[in-house]
């Protein structure tokens, strides 16, 4: 086991702290995303114009940032706060949705990561395109395995000194050396809308506070997801009791749940 932190302890730190998390994400997700931080015990502002995005990365304990409905405003928010995130050494996350599809999304994308993510989380079709492979994706929705994306991932890691996510139905983590898988969940996630972009918001809380572990509070926020997913899933009846279920079973949670979701290589 090369996870040395159990993810358990994870969720009760971060509950116990409840951090303040800046979110630059989407139109569709700053809802069902701020929701969801505050189901699991966080505390998320969605803080993005550029007047602003930078003096609050100085305040918030991380923040993550979204591609999803991209403005040439929100770029210069976006840029704005992970200068002033690095500035404070203050950790953020990256979530690409569909870098792949436009010019426009993929200027920005290679801007974002030259601003040094400490996190990259996307699903299998966004992972595989980042590392310069070709995906299945369609929009905003993977087209691949997470499984066809995991050597995408080790070499992203690897070149960029990031932790990297990929999500699927068997989420994979790395930073390069160490790896995870993280089992669990639901085949009623994928259909709820900024799920995946709600999970990138959690990631923040996590590594807010343990800024020091990256890869083992990635797992953890992972980890949550799949175990609130399978518990909301028990009962659920489709895509719209799924959704509060889920902010249910995220409030709910026992930490001890988490463990059981992790294997570690
Ligand atoms: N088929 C599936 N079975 C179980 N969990 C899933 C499945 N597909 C996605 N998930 C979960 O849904 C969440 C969002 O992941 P994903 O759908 O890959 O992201 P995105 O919304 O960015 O495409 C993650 O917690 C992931 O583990
Ligand atoms: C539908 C849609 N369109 C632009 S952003 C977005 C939400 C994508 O959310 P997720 O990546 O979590 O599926
Ligand atoms: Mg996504």
């Amino acid at each position: 086991m090369t996870n040395t932190i159990p993810a358990s302890r994870f969720l009760t730190q971060m509950r116990a702290r409840a951090p303040l998390v800046q979110c630059i994400t989407n139109y569709v997700a700053m809802n069902i995303a701020a929701n969801v931080m505050l189901a699991a015990g966080a505390s998320p502002a969605m803080v993005h114009a550029p007047e602003e995005a930078g003096e609050f990365a100085g305040i918030a304990g991380a923040l993550t940032i979204n591609i999803g409905t991209l403005s040439t405003q929100w770029i210069a928010g976006m840029e704005a706060a992970a200068k002033a995130a690095n500035a404070a050494g203050k950790p953020w996350a990256l979530d690409p949705v569909a870098h792949y599809a436009t010019g426009f999304r993929r200027d920005a994308t290679r801007s974002l990561m030259g601003l040094k993510p400490a996190i990259i989380r996307a699903n299998a079709s966004e992972i595989i395109a980042l590392a310069g492979g070709t995906g299945a994706g369609k929009g905003v929705d993977s087209g691949d395995s997470v499984e066809f994306a995991e050597q995408s991932a080790i070499l992203l890691a690897r070149q960029h000194r990031a932790v990297v996510a990929v999500t699927g139905e068997v989420d994979f983590v790395t930073d390069g050396l160490r790896s995870a898988h993280i089992h669990g969940g639901s085949a009623l996630m994928p259909k709820i809308t900024a799920l995946g972009c709600s999970l990138t918001c959690l990631v923040g809380a996590f590594v807010a506070v343990r800024p020091d572990a990256p890869f083992d509070a990635t797992i953890a926020a992972l980890a949550t997801f799949a175990a609130a997913g399978t518990e909301a899933a028990k009962l659920a009846e489709g895509p719209g009791s799924f959704q509060w279920r889920f902010l249910d079973a995220l409030a709910a949670l026992d930490p001890a749940a988490l463990d059981a979701t992790v294997t570690t290589a």
